[in-house]
């Protein structure tokens, strides 16, 4: 996000040398419910604040110790909500409730300082301590935090991350991923009601991504950890969101489940016109390792994909992208496709490539199709036009996908 973000100010203020009392004073401010408890929701959130000509105006409430991702283009607005969340800036009006504890509350006059809110913070940049081996790095947090507070324990925390090999090396020794695992570990042992991802993975080639997300996307579930996580990335989202925030301009355009949010035109827009995809939550419904294949039960059908290693009724999403969806006016009697659906065109868009085709299934899933304009021309497609969508491959995003 190339800004001062918390990161400067929490790495400060992890290097204060803190008083286990004031802490607790702090937390005894949090844990007694400085404001109005609400029930419920994870994270209700509700900012308004202007900052020169720039006005943030956003609010979302995501329920469930998931994953909540915000995504927007540059300069939407992500930064100033994770410095107003963090407590580094303070809104001008709203509230801030997380976890049932209120830590912002415009009316009331709430406002939690930072180092009260017990929110735990991952970095682009790990930002370990390169004097402290990785054992004495993960302990730093948690060894101040009172032990009435701990909900996730040392030996918990390094199972899940596989990081027990480690435990005696220098940070300089590690690589970018396994810096990444252990500085989400040291956040964890401090047993934060919130864990703020800042584009944790940004720094990260693809080979490291795909080694850390799968950790990343078992903490909500293995550790009932929520955790909001900003990111430009696409993949990131679809892998791990369960709510996606839309945010543009410092408004929320959207807020809901990853499959809605990415459906819209605006979002398909900003994240690439072609390169969007038709995201389908399905289960694995079954395994045919003879034909090579496995079967994606979704509401209104199945989709055969190559044979994924995920256990039987494990939940996957399937992404399809338009240039992997063929049309025809005709059934095939004979065909090499798995998978064939019947719709109705519903639009066409004339990006610079081609032709983009919105198809929505008679199943109840809409669909996009990449064409040339000259097989636009010979199919005659217009909306209302009967289509048989011909699916040559599915994306599957294997195992760590949100559920
Ligand atoms: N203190 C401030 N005073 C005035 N304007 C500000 C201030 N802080 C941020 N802005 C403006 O608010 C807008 C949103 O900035 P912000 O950093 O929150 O966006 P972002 O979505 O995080 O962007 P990026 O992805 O590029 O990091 C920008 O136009 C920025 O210039």
């Amino acid at each position: 996000m190339g800004k001062p973000g918390p990161c400067g100010f929490v790495s400060f203020l992890l290097l204060l040398p803190w008083r286990p009392w004031l802490f607790q004073n702090f937390w005894l401010a949090v844990w007694n419910g400085a404001c109005e408890e609400k029930i419920d929701p994870m994270l209700d959130i509700d900012l308004k604040k202007v900052q020169g000509d720039f006005t943030v105006e956003a609010a979302f409430v995501a329920k469930g110790a998931g994953v909540t991702a915000m995504f927007g283009h540059s300069g939407a607005g992500k930064t100033s909500i994770i410095n107003m969340i963090a407590g580094l800036s303070r809104p001008d009006a709203g509230h801030i409730v997380v976890n049932d504890h209120c830590v912002f509350d415009g009316e009331k006059n709430v406002h939690i300082p930072p180092e009260g809110r017990r929110f735990g913070y991952v970095f682009q940049d790990g930002r370990l301590f390169p004097h402290l081996s990785v054992r004495n790095n993960l302990v730093y947090g948690m060894k101040r935090v009172p032990p009435g507070a701990r909900y996730i324990e040392f030996d918990q925390v390094v199972d899940l991350l596989g990081i027990s090999h480690l435990l005696k090396r220098h940070p300089a020794t590690l690589s970018g991923g396994e810096k990444q695992r252990v500085a989400i570990g040291r956040s964890l042992l401090t047993s934060p009601v919130l864990l703020i991802m800042d584009e944790p993975l940004a720094s990260l080639d693809q080979a490291r991504k795909s080694e850390v997300l799968p950790f990343i996307a078992r903490l909500p579930r293995e550790l009932r950890v929520p955790i909001l996580y900003v990111t430009h990335s696409v993949d990131e989202i679809l892998n791990l969101a369960d709510t996606l925030v839309f945010l543009s301009n410092g408004k929320t355009l959207a807020v809901g489940s990853v499959e809605t949010v990415s459906a819209r035109d605006d979002f398909q827009r900003l994240t690439g016109g072609m390169e969007a995809a038709v995201v389908v939550s399905t289960r694995v419904d079954s395994h045919d390792p003879g034909a090579g294949l496995t079967r994606l039960e979704f509401p209104g059908g199945m989709l055969s994909v190559p044979l994924v290693d995920l256990p039987v009724n494990g939940t996957v999403r399937a992404r399809i992208h338009p240039r992997n969806v063929g049309l025809a006016l005709e059934a095939f009697p004979r065909t090499s496709f798995q998978n064939i659906f019947q719709g109705i065109v519903t639009g066409i868009n004339d990006p610079c490539n081609g032709s983009l085709v919105n198809v929505s299934l008679d199943i109840g899933i809409p669909l996009m199709a990449t064409i040339t304009p000259r097989a636009r021309q010979e199919l005659d497609l217009k909306p209302g036009t009967r289509v048989h969508a011909m699916i040559k491959s599915v994306s599957v995003s294997l195992g760590y996908v949100a559920t």
